[in-house]
């Protein structure tokens, strides 16, 4: 099977060539809608989500049975600054936990229904530590892309990608930096939980690494101070926009990488709602850079995939109204 692309360029007019939502299916879900045997408007947010959802799979009445989440898990040389609460080699030992079932993001998963998949990205080969230099050359950074790419189930009908990667709270903070301006401090968080000289650092990293990266292009900016696990998402939301897949972002790191591809193609997210707002420091004023309203505000910061599986729950209650309720004629009740 030849790749689906072999640089930026290709995977950029992927991301042009993609379809928009189906109107005729969004129409039909709208008129459904207002017969529901409920007062218009009473089911809320859980009404439009119901609705954005029928749009992107082309169905009026859809149904969720298939949903998948992925983890893809990367190193990153920059821990060498010492930004994180935890070792570097935690990466590889909670990809190992993940494989046996015992991190939260296999329970939700199971809660939610959801197939879980865990991509490990080179765990031996962190990325370059960025305040020299880029992270990733472009052929790093498209291979990582194909990997999360190839990670989407054709057969998926709802799409969760999570990371694990010591240290991409940096990466992510020096992304939305990059792309959203700013000071450094706005964009740094705890992470797992560094202190005040922590973060103290975390700003120091981030202003060395946007000076060594110059190009504030979405692309660009996620090899410069990106990694491979992030990469690996922002690929798996380009194929799901590409299949029509609609999307649950997961936390800050997530965000970060999915803020690269609108940054590219300001239709790149449509088909994507935010799963949560975690509580690292600036998620909120990314999403609210994305112009995403959080499903869940949970107090959640762990990653790998949580607050998205988590809301999977929501969508799943969304649809099953939308298409399992009785019209006002179908049961009888008279409407207003
Ligand atoms: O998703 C989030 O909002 C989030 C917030 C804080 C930490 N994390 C997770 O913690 C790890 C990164 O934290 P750090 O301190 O090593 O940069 C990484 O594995 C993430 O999954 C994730
Ligand atoms: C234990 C642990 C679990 C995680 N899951 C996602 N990021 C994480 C970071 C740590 C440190």
């Amino acid at each position: 099977m030849s790749a689906a692309f072999s640089n930026f360029e290709e995977f950029r007019a992927l991301l042009d060539a993609a379809p928009s939502a189906d109107e005729s299916a969004l129409k039909g879900a709208q008129d459904r809608n207002g017969q529901l045997t409920k007062p218009p408007g009473a089911l809320g947010r859980l009404e439009e989500l119901a609705i954005w959802y029928a749009g992107w799979r082309g169905d009026a009445r859809p149904k969720i049975e298939n949903p998948q989440v992925i983890i893809f898990a990367g190193n990153h040389g920059v821990t060498a600054q010492g930004v994180s609460a935890f070792p570097p080699e935690v990466t590889e030992q909670m990809v190992l936990n993940f494989q046996h079932g015992g991190a939260a993001i296999n329970q939700l998963s199971n809660a939610a229904g959801a197939k879980l998949s865990v991509h490990a990205l080179e765990l031996d080969l962190p990325t370059a530590d960025f305040t020299q230099g880029p992270a990733m050359s472009e052929q790093e950074a498209v291979d990582a892309l194909l990997t999360g790419w190839n990670a989407v189930d054709a057969e998926t009908d709802l799409l969760v990608v999570g990371e694990m990667g010591i240290g991409n709270t940096t990466s992510g903070a020096a992304i939305l930096n990059a792309l959203y301006g700013g000071e450094a401090e706005d964009w740094v968080g705890r992470g797992t939980g560094v202190d005040d000289a922590g973060l103290a650092t975390k700003a120091r990293v981030v202003r060395a690494g946007l000076a060594a990266n110059p190009d504030r292009a979405g692309l660009e900016v996620l090899r410069g101070v990106g990694g491979r696990e992030l990469a690996a998402m922002a690929g798996a939301i380009a194929k799901a926009r590409v299949a029509r897949i609609p999307v649950i972002l997961d936390g800050f790191i997530c965000t970060a990488a999915a803020a690269t591809l609108a940054d590219e193609n300001q239709t790149a997210l449509d088909h994507a709602v935010a799963g949560h707002v975690s509580a690292e420091n600036a998620h909120f004023n990314a999403l609210k850079n994305l112009g995403k309203e959080p499903l869940l505000a949970m107090d959640m910061r762990l990653g790998e995939g949580s607050g998205g599986a988590l809301a999977i729950n929501i969508l799943k209650s969304a649809v099953a109204c939308h298409s399992g309720m009785a019209t006002f004629a179908e049961a009888g009740v008279s409407d207003g």
